[in-house]
């Protein structure tokens, strides 16, 4: 389980990106993080992940068995080193971390990553930096998958390929968190959506439940409506 207690995250000055955030979830669950542009999904993540300081609260981890949390993490744009080859990195990777080792050679397929060995991280497109990224997340098992925007620079067959990575860790029992701007993504996959807005939790609810809420069968049209009367509610 997970319990983010009044996490609040600021970069300094008067502007707060998270704001007295609280949730929790169990295991085998795949929660999505939405919002605008700004919202504070990039810093809740990071949050979570012990990546930036809070200033206030709290994230508590918490294993059935009492082991620690083991997790990976697709951010939003992989920074890696550019200046060496793939084949180096992915070496690299493997020395930091074991790869159950068919998995590893299954995903290096599937992402056709061997016709990059050779070349220098720096010439790689945005998209195929994203797929060592996928190579390095999903080539060992975690409880815990945290993916910032996930298919943003993906073609369709990747993106097929990494939702249907999303369902699979779901159904092993992990926990899985992303975030997104695509709500059909988020409709496919998510059990459970978290809507932020100004780094405040707006909405924290199943789609499923949402759109009969909202008497709608679009997640699209349900939050739009939901959204330009939050909106005039500000005007
Ligand atoms: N490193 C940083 N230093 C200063 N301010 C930051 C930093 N990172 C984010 N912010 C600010 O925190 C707020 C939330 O940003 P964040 O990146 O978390 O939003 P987001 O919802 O992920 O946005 P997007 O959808 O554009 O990726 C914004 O006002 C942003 O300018």
């Amino acid at each position: 389980m997970i319990e983010v207690k009044n996490l609040t995250i600021s970069y300094g000055g008067n502007s707060v990106a998270v704001k007295d955030v609280n949730f929790q979830t169990e295991s085998g669950k795949i929660i999505s993080i939405i919002g605008p542009n700004g919202s504070g999904k990039s810093s809740l993540i990071k949050g979570i992940l012990g990546l930036v300081q809070p200033v206030a609260g709290q994230i508590l981890f918490q294993n059935k068995n009492g082991e620690p949390y083991t997790i990976g993490y697709m951010p939003q744009t992989p920074r890696f080193p550019t200046n060496i080859k793939v084949a180096e990195l992915i070496s690299f990777f493997k020395k930091l971390e074991p790869v159950e080792e068919e998995r590893f050679q299954n995903l290096l397929s599937i992402l056709e990553l061997h016709n990059h060995m050779d070349k220098k991280i720096g010439s790689l497109s945005g998209g195929t930096k994203q797929k060592i990224s996928i190579l390095q997340c999903f080539s060992s098992k975690k409880n815990l998958y945290v993916i910032d925007e996930p298919t943003a620079s993906l073609d369709p067959y990747i993106s097929h390929l990494l939702k249907s990575l999303l369902a699979e860790k779901k159904k092993e029992g992990s926990l899985v968190i992303f975030s997104t701007h695509i709500l059909k993504e988020l409709q496919e996959l998510a059990d459970r959506f978290l809507l932020l807005s100004e780094g405040s939790i707006l909405i924290d609810d199943s789609p499923e439940n949402f759109l009969r809420k909202n008497n709608k069968t679009d997640l699209d049209q349900a939050l739009m409506n939901f959204w330009n009367e939050e909106y005039k509610t500000k005007q």
